[in-house]
């Protein structure tokens, strides 16, 4: 039998041209791109795409596209099998490609090229990862209390709209009180607290600003019909200049600068970091990647836990109610002991993944399997992965469109393997050698501390399709015999 090249994997799957096409130059990427904003949106851009080549591997453009960004096209990755090429960086190069097939002007980052960017080839990457690691570690002991009263101050405002006026968007607290604490875990200030170049309240609205510009280019924005040409023109044609947003970015740099001075020290004297660099990166870890993050996760978990009967959330009620009187408290043990709640977490981020894509470039040439075929892929092409479909490949789950908090309880753990949240399966650690989310574990803690506080005060709630609660039925304490 001939060697198979090296670098080519040996497969009994029949190798078969990736089916689709990337269409005329410019037309091609711009339907696709009218497809993809206005025609389907998701996840029915890549649905239709999938149904008519009858495969999970398939090339497309993707959204920018020309004229003012980069190459759209991409070989697209939707199942199980070829999904975790993307996080093979012995395989693929993960340079540049956080947001996609463009990279926001480096200016939105103080002129740096931040972690998130960074391949974990360069050295760069090292000293940030570890840098972002200690600043994750540092904050721990700070993540109980700080949460607990933010939350409470939330909880507090939802009780009172609700009394006022029946129903309450559960944004409008929520919003600010993870900021809050976010801000408060990671550097030890209460960003509201008045002082020099404190935030006061306007934390998060500076922050939305800086962000918006960096993401417009893949944002769906909703607008009514006579307006998308001009938001055709103005988000989704060329990059926004940062101009825009320089002041806000000024704002909370400037916060930064001020509070968090004992971080950018240990990133000075032990990772060999400049203050200005690490001052930029510190920025972007705590309100990018984490509040961004946690901001899409908690409203998409809240609103599956709404949508539970209150049977079904009684019992969850019950799984960390019975933690908390082993442990005398909400305490990290006790969180370790809620398998439902942790399942159900698990459960939240594999249905609705808050990061839905993933981008990189193929280092080699490279054959990469789906269920049923191998295809080949040369040496510098972009792959391309929409995760909310991979995670609900039918190979791999059962009943994969419906929300099943238990799913992962018992022998369900075997099934972590394909729940990819957080950029590599959950029974792998991010280190300085992958590109794995530096915050698996502390969102893993977020996740069910989070569900945890809501169901110690109440035993249920309804949130309705906007987003509003509607219902809040506090915790009924027994009455004793
Ligand atoms: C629910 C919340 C979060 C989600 C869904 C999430 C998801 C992700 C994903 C998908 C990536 C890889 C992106 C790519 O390169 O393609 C990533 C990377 C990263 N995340 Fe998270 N993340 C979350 C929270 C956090 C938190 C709390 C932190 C804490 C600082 C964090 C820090 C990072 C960093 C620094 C990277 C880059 C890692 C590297 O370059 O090696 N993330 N995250």
């Amino acid at each position: 039998m001939a060697e198979s090249t090296p670098l080519l994997k040996a497969s009994d799957l029949p190798l078969k041209e990736i089916p689709g096409s990337y269409g005329p130059v410019f037309w091609g990427a711009f339907k696709d791109k009218m497809d993809f904003y206005w025609r389907e949106g998701t996840p029915k851009f890549y649905e239709t795409r999938r149904d008519k080549y009858k495969s999970t591997v398939y090339r497309t453009n993707v959204a920018p596209g020309p004229p003012g960004f980069s190459n759209p096209q991409v070989v697209m990755l939707l199942d199980q099998k070829s999904y975790p090429i993307l996080f093979d960086v012995s395989k693929v190069e993960k340079r540049d490609v956080f947001t996609g097939t463009y990279m926001p002007s480096t200016k939105y980052n103080g002129g740096y090229r931040i972690l998130p960017y960074l391949d974990p080839s360069e050295e760069k990457h090292t000293k940030t990862k570890e840098f972002c690691f200690d600043v994750l570690k540092l904050s721990v002991p700070r993540i109980l209390p700080s949460f607990h009263s933010a939350i409470s101050e939330c909880f507090n405002s939802w009780e009172a709209a609700l009394a006022k006026s029946g129903k309450v968007n559960f944004a409008t607290a929520l919003t600010p009180a993870t900021f809050k604490f976010n801000v408060k875990a990671f550097i030890g200030r209460d960003p509201t607290e008045a002082g020099t170049n404190s935030l006061g309240t306007s934390g998060p609205t500076y922050t939305q600003l800086w962000q918006f510009p960096q993401i417009a280019p893949i944002l769906v924005v909703p607008v009514p019909k006579i307006l998308i040409p001009l938001a055709e023109v103005v988000v989704h044609t060329f990059p926004i200049p940062f101009l825009f947003v320089k002041y806000f970015y000024g704002k909370l740099t400037k916060f930064f600068q001020t509070y968090a001075t004992e971080l950018l020290d240990l990133a000075e004297s032990k990772h060999g970091l400049g203050r200005e660099e690490a001052t930029h990166n510190l920025l972007f870890y705590t309100l990018f990647n984490s509040w961004g993050g946690i901001n899409i996760f908690f409203p998409g978990m809240l609103k599956r836990l709404g949508a539970l009967s209150p049977e079904e959330q009684l019992e969850v009620a019950n799984d960390v109610r019975k933690a908390i009187s082993a442990e005398g408290g909400l305490t990290l043990k006790a969180l370790s002991q809620m398998t439902l709640v942790t399942s159900l977490v698990y459960e939240a981020l594999r249905i609705d993944p808050p990061v839905p894509f993933q981008y990189a470039h193929a280092k080699m040439d490279l054959v990469i399997e789906s269920h049923d075929s191998s295809f080949s892929v040369k040496k510098g092409e972009m792959l391309a992965g929409y995760m909310p479909l991979a995670c609900k490949d039918p190979v791999v789950f059962k009943e994969p469109d419906t929300f099943l908090p238990k799913r992962f309880m018992g022998d369900g753990s075997k099934l972590l393997k394909y729940v990819l949240w957080s950029n590599g399966p959950q029974t792998e650690e991010p280190s300085t050698s992958n590109k794995h989310c530096a915050g698996k574990d502390f969102i893993l803690t977020m996740g069910p501390l989070f569900v945890a506080e809501i169901y110690s005060r109440y035993d249920y709630m309804q949130i309705d399709a906007d987003g509003n609660l509607t219902i809040l039925t506090k915790k009924r304490i027994p009455r004793r015999a």
